[in-house]
This record gives C-alpha cells, structure tokens and sequence, in this order.
C-alpha cells in the first residue's frame, strides 16, 4: 500500500540571504536525505523591493511557474499558500509575522523571533487564540545531530548534565561591515540577537528542554555585553543561565572567532557527571561530536553526522509540514514557551548592558 505524501504549499516572504538558501532546500529531492512523509512545494514569493524581484528570486530557485508578489499583503492573501516562511531582518519579524497571522496564515519565522520578548509573546496569544501553527524557524533545533544529543542527554550517556559552554564567533573582517544588517541598530543588529542565539539554543535545548515537564523551570539569567563603537549595538556577550540543577554559559561575538583559521574547533562542551560531549563548530550546524568519558581507561568516540545535501534547513520545513498535516499548533522541538523564555534571556542581557533599539523596532505597536 502506497501512502500519499502531504504536500505543504509554502509562500516566501522576502527575497535575501536566507530566503534563498531555504527556499532551495525546500526543493531538495527529500530522497536524498533519505526520504520523507512530507513534501515541499513553493507556492509563491513577495518581494517588498518589487514584483521583478520576487520573480528573478523564484527563476533562481527553481520555481519560476509560482506566484510572484511585489508586497507582502499580497503573498499572505494568497489562497494557494499554506504557510508562510518569514525572513526579512529580525526588526521587522514582528509586523510581518502579525500580517501572515492576521490573514490567518500558519507561520514560520527565522531565528530569532522577534526583538523583544513582549512581541514573541502577542504572536503567540494570537496564534494560540486564532489556532494557528506558529513556530520559531531555528533550524539547528532540527538537526538529525542535534536530536542525537537530546536522546544521549536524556538517557544519560555522560551522566547528569550539570554545565553546557557555548560559542558562536563569527569574527566580521569585512570593511563593509558598517552598513550590514548585522551592526545596524534599526534592524536590531548584534552579535546577541544575530549570533548569541544559536550558543543559547544549545543551553536550553540540552540543560531545559531534555527535562521532565515537571522539572522544567525558568532559569536566572545575568551576563553582559560590550558595544560595538560605531553603531552601539553589541559586538560581544556573555549570557549566564542558572537552572535548579546546572548552568549554561552562551558567548557570541562579532569581534573574534570561535574558530580561527577554520581549522576546526569546539563549539560547545556539554559537561555532566561522567564526561563530556563536545561538539563541533559551528554552533548553527555542527557535523561531528566526540564523547569522552570521565574514566582515562574508555577511549573517546567520535560521531560524524554530515548534512547530506543543502545546507540542511528542510528539517526544520519537514516539522513544520508534519504538524500541518496533524493538526498541530506548536512544535514539540521548538516550543512557544521556550522561545519566549530565550528572548527574555536576551532581552534581561541588553537590560543589564543598557542596549535598547530604536523605539519603533522596540515597539508592540503596529
Ligand atoms: N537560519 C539561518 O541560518 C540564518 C538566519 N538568518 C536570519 O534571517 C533573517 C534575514 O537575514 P538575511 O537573509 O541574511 O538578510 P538579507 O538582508 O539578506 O535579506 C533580508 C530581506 O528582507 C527584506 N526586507 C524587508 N524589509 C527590509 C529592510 N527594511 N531592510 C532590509 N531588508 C528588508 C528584503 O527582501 P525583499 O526586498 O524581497 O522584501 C531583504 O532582501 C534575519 O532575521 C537573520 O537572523 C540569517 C542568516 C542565516
Ligand atoms: O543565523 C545566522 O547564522 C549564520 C551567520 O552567518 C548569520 O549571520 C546568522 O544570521
């Protein structure tokens, strides 16, 4: 008996980096990462720039037959779209997200959410009372590799996990970098909401998420940052979150490398009773992690789990279309509430360090 695969049809909002990136992996023959119940299909695209440009980035993807917008209003009214990818700047993942909720549009947004954590948690009340799928597109979250060390925490391979270091140290060389989005204060730059994310999703995902619900509480969250001069947004930070029973440090910075030289390095040490689990650079997409006992007698193991093909982001689409097709409204690997507690880590961080953007991007009103 044959079963039919449930087809999600998606609409792009944006037409940048990472649109493109995502939007080619939806495309991927899912045979070739070794199969899937669900399959991908571009429905259309919207390019606030202009309808030309929705209609190149489509040609360029391979989907040059969908529909082409020139505003996002148009993309989110299309009938033929059944979810929405939202990838303009974090600064404007707010408004956007609440126009694809308003047209009562499933929704998935890039990482991270929003700018602060009061505007994650209006789109979560309105998804939850419009029930609609919401989620977080923080693709890591997904990785076969990141699972892996969820199941191995959990059942204790390296005993109770009581510390998790992460890094992710993107040194920014480019002499260009002043009009980057990145250090752009008005698209909410920062090494912290662009960079400091990713470290902070290996701290919860392994010290929160791995827990029993019942010994799931918010952890104490201090930490600084330093400003990068130019701009005034963060160039470096320290984020340190204190839960009943273990502590996670997330760093990032803009100024300095996780892994200089590219020659290969940790990027995040996840520590328990009987050893430690390291795992490679980068922090977003690491391919290969090495056990390693406590005890001098067990030899370390190393695991090697490359992305097949792409650069991995339809792991992240095959969850959102898998709770389409059941009818769910979250994600149980990236749920509402944890996203909203990591941006309230973020947001105490640029408390402590006296960082606010500019109130229009700061705001809930729209
Ligand atoms: N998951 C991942 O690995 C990555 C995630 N990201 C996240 O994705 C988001 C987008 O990043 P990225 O693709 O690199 O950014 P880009 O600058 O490359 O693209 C952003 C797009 O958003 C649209 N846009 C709408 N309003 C604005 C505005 N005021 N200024 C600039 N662009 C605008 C534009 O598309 P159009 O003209 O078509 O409307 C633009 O091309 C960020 O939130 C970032 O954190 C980024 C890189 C990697
Ligand atoms: O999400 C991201 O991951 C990779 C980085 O290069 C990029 O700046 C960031 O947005």
């Amino acid at each position: 008996m044959s079963l039919e695969l449930f087809k999600c049809r998606w609409g792009i909002l944006a037409t940048g980096g990472i649109a493109r990136v995502f939007t080619k992996d939806l495309l991927i023959d899912p045979a070739l990462r070794g199969g899937s119940d669900v399959k991908h299909v571009v429905a259309a695209a919207a390019s606030s720039t202009s309808v030309d440009r929705a209609r190149a980035f489509l040609k360029e993807i391979g989907a040059p037959d969908a529909n082409a917008y020139g505003t996002y209003e148009e993309l989110v009214a299309d009938p033929s779209v059944d979810i929405i990818y939202v990838a303009t700047p974090h600064s404007h993942h707010f408004q956007n997200c609440l126009l694809a909720l308003n047209a009562n549009k499933p929704t998935i947004c890039e990482k991270p959410f929003t700018v602060n954590a009061a505007q994650t948690k209006i789109l979560v009340d309105i998804a939850r009372k419009k029930r609609l799928f919401l989620m977080e597109a923080v693709w890591t979250r997904y990785l076969p590799i990141s699972i892996e060390l969820r199941s191995l925490v959990r059942s204790r391979r390296i005993g109770e996990v009581r510390r998790v270091i992460a890094d992710l140290s993107l040194a920014q060389g480019n002499s260009n970098l002043d009009s980057h989005r990145m250090v752009n204060p008005d698209l909410a730059g920062g090494a912290l909401l662009d960079l400091g994310l990713y470290p902070l999703t290996w701290v919860y995902q392994i010290l929160y998420h791995t827990l029993p619900e019942a010994e799931k509480k918010a952890p104490v969250v201090t930490g600084t940052i330093s400003k990068y001069e130019r701009t005034g947004v963060d160039a470096d930070n320290v984020v340190v979150a204190t839960f009943p029973r273990s502590i996670g440090i997330a760093t990032s910075s803009i100024r300095v490398a996780t892994d200089p030289g590219a020659r290969g390095s940790v990027a995040v040490k996840i520590q328990g009773t009987e050893g430690e689990i390291q795992v490679a650079h980068p922090a977003y997409r690491p391919q290969s992690y090495t056990i390693i006992p406590n005890d001098k007698n067990s030899k370390p193991e190393t695991r090697q789990i490359p992305v097949p093909v792409g650069y991995g982001m339809y792991w992240e689409a095959d969850t959102a279309a898998r709770c389409l097709r059941d009818g769910k409204l979250e994600s149980d690997i990236m749920p509402l509430d944890e996203s909203i507690l990591i941006m309230e880590a973020m947001d105490k961080v640029r408390e402590i360090g006296d960082f606010r953007y500019p109130e229009k991007i700061e705001s809930t009103d729209y």
